[in-house]
């Protein structure tokens, strides 16, 4: 259902657009003060995930705002390890908290049997904000990768190194399989439920993908994200998939050649010039300004801005952040963000 004036699923098709379509990683949320208003209406972050009149306003909230070139489902990637009966709760200013699966005997009592149930809110959600997007704007829906999602499930909240399933995963590997396995399993129907909800393209969140050394890579990033993309493209073959490997650094090129994707997202850290040479040469890249400096704004942001269009602006391209923008981040830098990517020179 690809429609030919839709830029970001020309890009998404390796046609290199101008200007390139705009969107932004976390474009709905804290910093806009419409969704502060609904948020502050409701007991719990995973309730507002869960009820589809309130996400799908807040999933259009940006959209009456900027001009940008997509929709992204508003949820969370820990619906999934909630839908897996685990308990989830994100817990104001200390992020998600969840009663963490330690060992094999935690991990054999999660479940998919119903997480089709605890999911539908979420495919409702989809279908209220296409029913009220133009065709010229996709609604983008998304999970975390396995390796992300189970870092949370296994340490019980975020962390800086990811030290309780890494180690998990060296101890007992067939114990961390048989998690990744669930989550390539239940991640696949989940985002195949978002496209038979009305999803046009898909993208898949690794936040931390960057937290594992190659071998590593390879088993608990590559494998489980190439065996979710095989499984959604059996279903919906016409449907764009954009991985976003954070922190690959090098690695992201195996990560590209390796995982079937489309495209894929580029974090901050990777430079530009490498990302046009070792990536774009062979499907379209998205990122990668830097939130903080879209936050900071002022001359060295729109010095940057013009660096990224100048150097990516060539090849299939789809502009956004190199990570979420920050609950800080003033509207007039998004504004001033948007009129650069919009005027830029052909
Ligand atoms: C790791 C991760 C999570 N969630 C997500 C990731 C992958 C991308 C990334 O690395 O940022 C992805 C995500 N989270 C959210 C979206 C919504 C759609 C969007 O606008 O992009 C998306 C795509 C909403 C959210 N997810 C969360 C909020 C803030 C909660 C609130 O409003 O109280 C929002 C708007 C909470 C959340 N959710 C998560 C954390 C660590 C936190 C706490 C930190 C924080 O508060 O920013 C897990």
């Amino acid at each position: 259902m690809s429609s030919p004036h839709a830029p970001l699923l020309a890009a998404l098709k390796g046609d290199r657009c101008s200007p390139p379509p705009l969107w932004l990683m976390r474009q709905a949320g804290r910093y806009l003060p419409e969704y502060r208003k609904v948020r502050s209406g409701v007991a719990s972050f995973l309730d507002l995930c869960l009820t589809p009149a309130l996400a799908s306003e807040v999933t259009l909230q940006p959209l009456r705002r900027f001009p940008l070139d997509a929709a992204i489902v508003f949820s969370d990637i820990l619906v999934v390890p909630y839908a897996l009966g685990q308990k989830v709760a994100f817990v104001e200013g200390e992020g998600p908290k969840l009663e963490a699966v330690k060992d094999g005997a935690a991990i054999a009592k999660l479940t998919g049997e119903n997480a089709a149930s605890r999911l539908a809110p979420v495919y409702e959600t989809v279908e209220r904000v296409v029913a009220e997007l133009p065709a010229s704007v996709p609604l983008i829906g998304f999970c975390g990768a396995p390796w992300t999602v189970a870092t949370y499930m296994v340490e019980g909240a975020g962390s800086k190194d990811q030290a309780a399933p890494r180690g998990l995963a060296y101890r007992e590997p067939e114990t961390f399989q048989h998690l990744i396995d669930l989550l390539v399993e239940t991640s696949a129907a989940y985002l195949i439920g978002q496209v038979e909800a009305g999803c046009r393209v898909l993208q898949i969140f690794d936040s931390w993908a960057g937290s594992l050394p190659e071998d590593e890579f390879e088993r608990w990033c590559i494998a489980p994200t190439r065996a979710i993309v095989d499984r959604v493209k059996a279903k919906a073959p016409d449907i764009p998939i954009i991985g976003f490997p954070r922190g690959s650094g090098p690695l992201a090129e195996r990560y590209a050649s390796k995982t079937a994707i489309d495209a894929i997202g580029c974090d901050t850290s990777l430079p530009v010039g490498w990302i046009r040479s070792a990536l774009q040469t062979r499907l379209p890249v998205q990122g990668n300004l830097d939130p903080v400096l879209l936050a900071a704004g002022g001359p060295r942001f729109e010095a940057r801005v013009n660096w990224i269009l100048e150097t990516l602006g060539e090849g299939p391209f789809i502009f956004n952040l190199g990570h979420g923008i920050l609950p800080e981040t003033p509207i007039e830098h998004v504004e001033k963000l948007v009129a650069l990517v919009k005027n830029a020179p052909a």
